[in-house]
């Protein structure tokens, strides 16, 4: 018989863990054997033995969530916000001191925003212009997106690695936040509106022409193929993964 694949999610009530919850629960060859909400010990992991801790929590908490997991031999699925370069870096080091433990950070595990995010840092080098509009349902705590921060770096270092210079902006004395917050000099512009669930534009500017693309996530169901690739392949990549991409052969489609 083959063994079941045990899991562990945290953020098991909201919006996301429910959802993570119910298709782990339906998923062939893998067993939720811990599902925990914000006032709960993490020791459950431990003592019902996952192997794949799944964090769908809130940015004030992921890190010290995945250390643990980390520092406890399990590895980590992460779709929560909030991860900036430097808790990136200091992740990293802890991981150095568990090889073989894999982690993967995914601002977004929808394979449709992935490719979106692929699409945007490839075109980024040929528009004089590029900003990025992301619009979400008003309870959620973080702007600018996760998302939406790691398209605009992923947009700005191709355009650096290409040479391209700043994109043209006369505006003088804007209003405070009228143009958005400003991400290595890309701006991010963050919409809040009840009917909305995750949606994102990266709008590519030149002279006479506009090439957009958008992603739309109607439904949290959007996100649920990803998370459950992330816990099938996480034992098979060692160490910190950052974007479903990583996961991915966008050339070919196939997961590696
Ligand atoms: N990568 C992706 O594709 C996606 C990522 N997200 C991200 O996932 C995260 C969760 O989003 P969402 O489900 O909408 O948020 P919710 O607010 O619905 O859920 C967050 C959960 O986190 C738990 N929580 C709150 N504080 C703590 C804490 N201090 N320690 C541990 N757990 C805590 C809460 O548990 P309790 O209910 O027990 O209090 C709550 O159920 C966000 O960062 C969001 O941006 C969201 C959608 C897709
Ligand atoms: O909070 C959400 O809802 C989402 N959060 C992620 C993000 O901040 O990018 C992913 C998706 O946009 C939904």
């Amino acid at each position: 018989m083959t063994e079941l694949m045990p899991v562990g999610v945290l953020g098991a009530r909201g919006r996301m863990g429910a959802a993570a919850v119910a298709a782990i629960r339906a998923a062939p060859g893998l067993e939720l054997v811990a599902a925990l909400g914000s006032s709960d010990p993490l020791d459950p992991l431990v003592s019902a033995g996952a192997r794949v801790v799944v964090d769908l929590t809130v940015p004030d908490a992921t890190y010290d969530n995945v250390v643990f997991a980390v520092r406890h031999g399990m590895h980590a699925v992460v779709g929560t916000t909030g991860w900036t370069p430097e808790r990136l870096e200091q992740l990293s080091a802890v991981l150095v001191e568990a090889p073989g433990t894999g982690v993967l950070i995914a601002p977004n595990f929808a394979l449709g925003s992935v490719l979106a995010t692929a699409f945007a840092a490839t075109a980024a080098r040929y528009f004089e212009s590029v900003e990025i509009v992301e619009l979400h349902h008003p309870d959620k705590i973080d702007a600018p997106s996760g998302t939406a921060a790691r398209t605009a770096r992923l947009v700005a270092a191709a355009r650096s690695a290409a040479g391209v210079p700043e994109a043209p902006d006369a505006t003088r004395d804007p209003l405070d936040g009228a143009r958005g917050a400003t991400i290595d000099g890309i701006p991010v512009h963050s919409v809040r509106l009840r009917g909305l669930t995750a949606h994102q534009e990266v709008l590519l500017g030149s002279p006479g022409e506009l090439l957009t693309l958008r992603h739309d996530s109607f439904d949290h169901a959007s996100f649920m193929p990803g998370v459950l690739l992330g816990i099938r392949s996480v034992a098979e990549h060692p160490g910190l993964t950052v974007g479903l991409d990583g996961y991915l052969d966008l050339q070919t489609g196939a997961a590696s």
